[in-house]
């Protein structure tokens, strides 16, 4: 492979600072003894805290998580408000408090309502640092700013500067949760186009971006990219470096549309110079390229601050121009003719509601997320009766096709290695031979015409089984607002030639990952049937790994109820005062989220 298109070359990228993890040691307030007793102690918490934060966690633009610590413990109401101070300076917008002992409860607490808070209280016997835990809880849940309890489960000695296990585990789902909601705070959802096919997920609901998530909304026309195209407006050196890059890596494939839709070799060569334009036009319009400033446009230069985009396609721009299926795919992957690079997150068809799981899903894990329709349920009879194959192993319950054009990423292909593994990797991780055979293993075949009149190119690929995945989808329920729906499972593989055959009866032009969920006996997750009859919409995300419990907690953070999961109860982490709305921890998840209502109403 030639190295210099793998080169990591500076991107444009979203305006403001990554945010900080403010960390505050807090005390018991007494002097001539107590206090003073306690203060080396108190504020080792906050560096070790500190230590392991920056040490286990990263922003998803690959840089590391920096923790602001207060200049001193904080004993009382001053203390604490000298705290509050040093964070807004500094960028915090995540609060850890940290303790070993008793200290003055509604004196000491972090009051900032828009802050997730935690409190970690040191399991010790010395000093109260539980009893510290519980009263400053009670206040919080009377004050109505819920926060989230840490507690470990074995008892320490009290210089013992480990972080045990299940300590370790909360601190990050906590704090990779409340990274990621003020990541998307003020940032926003562009809008390429408007309302595609009636799809709901593309009606953008402004109401949910700005209250629930504290995103903006903009708004483009698909005109803008025509304009653009017509009149020149994008860095023409680096289209030029694209068009080299995209005929030596994206392989064309077969045309399979009958003979008198298929369009002319000439026309097929204008789609690909045509599809790369539309691509980095669309990612200058989510986050501006101050090249187009030397060009004159220093308007455009600036971009709409988007860190998440949706293309409305279909149908007036596909029966038309050639298809959003390049821009989709190669956007939200993590290489392109720039490098390997994080994701820029576009969702097909605009749905704005599947582009904010993605982001959930990319903020927790850093890594690209594959977009797909929930197409078919495929029951072990029916794969049998069409292809004479026995479903077996991950699979042998049943499989989900998630499938469509567009918006998964290449890096679902499974070409990226993690211990031996299939995976999709933080793109920092990610080699430059992995980035290749995502390219390899996926071809571009000629857009079907019933559908995409104005041609383009579809990314075809099948992933690599055994990957630990996770589905999501944010559901707008009136009467509720929105709920979220989880699915943990696992990619799975079948034989090509059954591949092939089911392949064959969909649309064999899009990429397809196969899905078996995991299954609990319960509910939603009696069996795959069930499991695709509660989907609350046509599409998901399909994330790496099981996150299940971090995105149940984020969801927490936003006052977000969760209508469907396969999590183990015991992971399910959120702020204690979930825990005064009844036993049932589903009901107390929508009491709790109908009684706060979203973070920033
Ligand atoms: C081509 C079709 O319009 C598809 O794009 C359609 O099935 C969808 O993806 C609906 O979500
Ligand atoms: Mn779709």
């Amino acid at each position: 492979m030639n190295k210099d298109f793998f080169k990591n070359e500076p991107v444009n990228r979203l305006k403001g600072s990554n945010p900080k993890i403010g960390i505050r040691p807090t005390i018991d307030g007494r002097r001539k003894g107590v206090r003073e007793s306690l203060e080396a102690q108190t504020m080792q918490m906050a560096l070790n805290a500190a230590k392991y934060l920056t040490e286990n966690l990263k922003h998803a633009d690959g840089t590391s998580v920096e923790c602001i610590i207060a200049d001193s413990c904080i004993g009382g109401v001053a203390e604490a408000a000298m705290a509050a101070e040093k964070f807004k300076l500094n960028g915090v917008a995540v609060s850890l408090t940290v303790t070993p002992c008793w200290c003055y409860g509604s004196e000491t607490i972090d009051m900032d309502p828009f802050m997730p808070k935690a409190i970690w209280g040191f399991n010790g016997t010395e000093r109260p640092g539980a009893v510290y835990l519980a009263a400053a809880l009670a206040g919080h849940t009377q004050k109505g700013l819920p926060a989230f309890g840490i507690y470990g489960h074995e008892v320490q000695d009290m210089g013992d500067n480990n972080i045990p296990s299940d300590i370790g585990e909360k601190l990050i789902r906590f704090a990779k949760a409340g990274l990621a909601i003020a990541t998307m705070k003020g940032k926003s959802y562009l809008s390429i186009g408007s309302v595609s096919m009636g799809i709901a997920g593309s009606i953008v609901d402004d109401h949910f971006f700005k209250n629930y998530l504290g995103m903006r909304n903009e708004y483009v026309d698909m005109t803008e990219i025509t304009r653009r195209i017509d009149e020149n407006i994008f860095d023409r050196k680096e289209y030029e470096k694209a068009l080299i890059w995209v005929k030596k890596y994206c392989k064309e494939g077969f045309d399979f549309n009958p003979l008198e839709l298929q369009q002319s070799r000439q026309k097929k060569d204008e789609n690909w110079e045509f599809v790369i334009k539309m691509t980095i036009i669309a990612r200058d319009l989510m986050v501006g390229n101050p090249v187009l400033d030397d060009l004159g446009f220093g308007e455009e230069a600036l971009g709409h601050n988007a860190i998440i985009s949706g293309f409305q396609g279909q149908r007036q721009w596909t029966d038309h121009f050639p298809n959003g299926d390049f821009l989709e795919a190669i956007l939200n992957s993590s290489f392109d003719w720039n490098g390997i690079r994080q994701p820029y997150l576009v969702a097909t068809e605009n749905d704005s509601l599947n582009a904010v799981v993605m982001l959930f899903g990319h903020l927790l894990t850093n890594t690209a997320q594959i977009f797909a329709d929930v197409r078919t349920y495929w029951s072990p009879e029916s794969v049998k009766r069409v292809t004479g194959y026995s479903l077996s192993g991950l699979a042998e319950n049943g499989i989900i096709h998630l499938i469509n054009s567009g918006s998964a990423t290449l890096d679902g292909t499974g070409q990226e290695m993690l211990d031996g593994k299939p995976a999709m990797k933080p793109y920092w991780e990610i080699e430059e031979s992995e980035a290749q055979k995502c390219l390899e293993v996926t071809t571009w075949y000629s857009a079907s015409a019933e559908y995409f009149r104005g041609g383009g190119y579809s990314s075809n690929y099948l992933s690599k089984g055994g990957m630990p995945m996770t589905m999501s989808r944010i559901n707008l329920v009136a009467g509720i607002g929105p709920v979220l729906q989880i699915a943990e499972g696992f990619s799975v593989e079948l034989p090509a030639e059954v591949h092939e055959v089911i392949d064959n009866r969909t649309d064999k032009t899009w990429p397809t990952t196969w899905f078996a969920p995991i299954l609990n006996g319960k509910g939603s997750f009696t069996d795959v049937y069930s499991v695709m009859a509660a989907w609350g919409a046509n599409h998901c995300s399909a994330s790496y790994g099981h996150i299940g419990a971090d995105l149940i907690t984020l969801a927490s953070m936003l006052r977000i109820p969760v209508c469907m999961h396969n999590v183990d109860e015991e992971k399910i982490f959120r702020p204690s005062s979930w825990s005064a709305f009844g036993s049932d921890k589903e009901a107390q998840d929508y009491r709790s989220c109908a009684n706060y209502g979203p973070l920033y109403k």
